[in-house]
């Protein structure tokens, strides 16, 4: 479903920021995508969906459904994000338009990927802000985005994307700003979301639990390089390099388990 071909980055000053990163990601699978701070995870994600400023040098291929994303006009990126592509950022507010209520933003963005009256789009908005454990989704809907937390905000942009069932959902930290029961439950709704429309997950994540819970392979960055590329299983019970062991040793010794 994703083919990733060396792909490399360079920052305006030409210092390389991801440096030759290939991997794929077939229909049916979740790849979790981890590395410490600033390892280019988020770089990452945003050079897939073609949202990284221009500053930037991109430079490898990258296929979606056999679709070279690179070649694509900026009019087509757009089409495909959101009902083709979907993305969750850990930023949320950045994804949504300060001035509008959330009713008028999920609204229209569902909208834009379907053919649908505004009466139709809003049932099925309800109908995902529900989902998303938001008890009062009417008094939701009248809020701007200023008015809300980020774990809020989070859900809202979940909400929508289980709304828009993308083919593919690329995820960076998207559960960072929630509580761990609601954590919970939106991971539990992500779970369901690949039964329910969504082929592939990209995930982004520091939670190695959250891994065990989702995904089905690891991609380990350190600097901007793919240390592994490997089975989930694998990950936890036999990592060949002395990075991933390290990581996987550190997390466990902070959440007090004995590794
Ligand atoms: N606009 C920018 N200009 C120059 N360098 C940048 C820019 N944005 C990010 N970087 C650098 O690129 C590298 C990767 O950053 P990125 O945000 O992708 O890391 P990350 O793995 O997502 O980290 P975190 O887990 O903290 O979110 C870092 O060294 C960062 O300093």
């Amino acid at each position: 479903m994703l083919d990733v071909d060396r792909l490399s980055i360079l920052a305006q000053n030409q210092h390389p920021l991801l440096k030759n990163i290939s991997f794929s990601l077939s229909s049916g699978k979740t790849l979790g995508v981890i590395g410490e701070s600033g390892a280019g995870k988020t770089l990452l994600s945003n050079a897939l969906i073609r949202l990284l400023d221009p500053a930037f040098h991109v430079s490898g291929q990258i296929y979606f459904q056999g679709k070279a994303l690179m070649t694509l006009s900026t009019k087509e990126m757009t089409r495909l994000r959101g009902k083709e592509i979907g993305f969750l950022t850990q930023h949320p507010f950045s994804a949504f338009d300060p001035i509008y209520t959330v009713e008028k933003q999920m609204i229209d963005t569902i909208r834009t990927h379907f053919t649908c009256t505004k009466k139709e789009s809003r049932k099925v908005a309800m109908l995902m802000l529900n989902k998303m454990a938001f008890e009062d989704p009417e008094r939701l809907f009248q809020r701007y985005p200023f008015e809300l937390s980020g774990g809020m905000m989070q859900r809202v942009m979940m909400a929508l994307m289980m709304a828009l069932k993308p083919k593919m959902m690329i995820a960076d930290e998207p559960t960072t700003a929630m509580d761990t029961i609601t954590q919970r439950e939106v991971l539990h709704q992500f779970d369901l979301l690949r039964s329910d429309g969504t082929e592939a997950m990209l995930l982004i994540t520091h939670d190695l639990g959250v891994l065990a819970k989702l995904a089905d392979e690891v991609l380990v960055l350190k600097s901007g390089s793919v240390v592994e590329w490997l089975s989930v299983d694998k990950f936890f019970k036999n990592p060949e390099h002395g990075y991933t062991r390290s990581l996987l040793t550190s997390y466990l010794k902070f959440h007090g388990v004995n590794a």
